[in-house]
């Protein structure tokens, strides 16, 4: 089924912030994380940066693939925003096509391709030298709706009470949660 942008999504333009300030992609909180920033784009589609750190190298002076392919999931995740779900990756499918290094602005776009039912089917592209540059990496990935309990459940006691305590987090959870 064509995706279907939810009326109450964040308009075009707009930052989306972070769903977690821990989360390794998104979150303020991480020394070393990403700390991407996503934004709404027209449709069910997103458009995010992130520069690659010292800290995220693989080969010398070149971003790890495995934080390429984390900056790829979360941009893609960020389209659970715009269709109000919360969703986890089922699968990833990365291509690698030029390498990153240390200092870029990789320049990330994202849409939901298709919805059927709990699954969610999207795809990504990764550029540099600008949002018109070169692909670097691209990606496919499925997303399955899941309901808050997926994280109350298998979550570690400690961050879970954590997030519970906190009301701005169970806020923005429980809305996306009673998505029609
Ligand atoms: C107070 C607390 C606040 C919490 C606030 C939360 C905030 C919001 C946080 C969001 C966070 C995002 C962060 C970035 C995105 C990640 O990185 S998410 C982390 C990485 N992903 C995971 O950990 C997921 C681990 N996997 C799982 O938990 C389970 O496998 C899943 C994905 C929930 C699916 O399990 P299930 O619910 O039992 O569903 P299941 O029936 O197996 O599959 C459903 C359908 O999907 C298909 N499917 C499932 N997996 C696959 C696959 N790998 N390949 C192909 N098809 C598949 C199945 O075949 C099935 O298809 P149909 O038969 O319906 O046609």
């Amino acid at each position: 089924m064509k995706p279907v942008r939810h009326p109450d999504a964040p308009a075009p333009g707009q930052l989306l912030g972070a769903h977690y300030g821990e989360c390794f992609g998104c979150g303020g909180l991480q020394p070393h994380g990403l700390h991407l920033q996503a934004r709404a784009g027209e449709g069910v589609s997103i458009t995010a940066e992130f520069t690659v750190q010292p800290a995220h190298q693989g080969a010398p002076g070149l971003a790890h693939g495995g934080v390429l392919a984390t900056a790829l999931d979360e941009t893609l995740g960020s389209l659970n925003w715009l269709l109000r779900t919360i969703a986890v990756t089922g699968r990833l499918e990365t291509d690698f096509v030029r390498p990153v290094p240390v200092g870029t602005t990789l320049h990330l776009e994202a849409e939901v391709t298709a919805v059927a039912g709990r699954k969610i089917y999207s795809r990504a592209t990764g550029r540099v030298g600008g949002p018109d540059g070169p692909v670097a990496v691209r990606a496919e990935a499925l997303f399955i709706e899941v309901k808050v309990d997926h994280f109350v459940q298998h979550g570690r006691e400690e961050e879970i009470q954590a997030a519970m305590n906190d009301p701005d987090q169970v806020r923005r959870a429980r809305a996306f949660e009673v998505n029609p």
